[in-house]
């Protein structure tokens, strides 16, 4: 299981600290929201490009945007390693995923609690991962939505089926005990806001976010 510290719970004002807390970690998960498609905004390309001379993980941008098209080009161009784009959040997102991997970035395709697997089932054969969100998108601390634990096996049996070969994330929620029952149906990646930075040793909450996947898990 890859770790991947969601920054949205980190302290905005030393960040460069915080994600050196986490360097061991896979990836760093970097929330995008712009007001509109959730409530919250958070930060843009701009804080991306200014990351990326600080940590050779791998950029996870999860864009909780509308009209994602938009900001595809200057995302990758700040260092985005995975752009992560909803279904919900367009009409188009054949084409929206089809910008992304003529970019230097991977593609990825994000679905939320309420929407069900078949929204995506068209795409799973172009993109690099997929990401279930396990709470509502717009804050981070909210209850593990226990439901959705379904979609992640659900997605794990068609990646083996077709011979697909997309990560599989689930983002909020996560804790070490979430974990295990993600890990356990195919999940391999797992991003954590709050159980990672609300701690006082990020480091050592990310050990334990590993180690408890591994309980039930790879
Ligand atoms: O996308 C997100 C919220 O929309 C965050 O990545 C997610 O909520 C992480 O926070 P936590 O681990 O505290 O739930
Ligand atoms: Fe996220």
């Amino acid at each position: 299981m890859k770790i991947a510290p969601s920054i949205l719970s980190a302290d905005f004002a030393n960040l460069e600290t915080d994600i050196k807390k986490v360097a061991n970690a896979e990836y760093l998960h970097i929330d995008i929201m712009d007001g509109h498609f959730v409530d919250d905004l958070t930060f843009g390309a701009n804080v991306v490009q200014a990351l990326r001379k600080h940590s050779e993980q791998v950029f996870d941008c999860h864009l909780m945007v509308e009209n994602p098209d938009k900001y595809i080009d200057s995302f990758a161009q700040a260092g985005a390693d995975i752009i992560g784009v909803h279904v919900e959040a367009t009409p188009h997102i054949h084409r929206v995923l089809s910008h992304i991997k003529k970019t230097s970035a991977k593609a990825g395709v994000v679905i939320n609690p309420g929407t069900p697997i078949t929204a995506i089932t068209e795409v799973l054969g172009m993109v690099d991962q997929v990401l279930i969100m396990t709470v509502d998108p717009g804050m981070g601390g909210q209850a593990f939505l226990e439901e959705t634990v379904g979609k992640v096996k659900e997605l794990a049996h068609l990646k083996a089926q077709h011979g697909y070969k997309y990560e599989i994330e689930v983002d909020g929620g996560i804790n070490d005990q979430t974990i295990k029952k993600v890990a356990a149906v195919g999940a391999t990646v797992a991003v954590a806001g709050s159980f990672v930075f609300n701690a006082q040793d990020p480091t050592k909450q990310v050990a334990i976010l590993r180690e408890a996947a591994q309980i039930n898990g790879d």
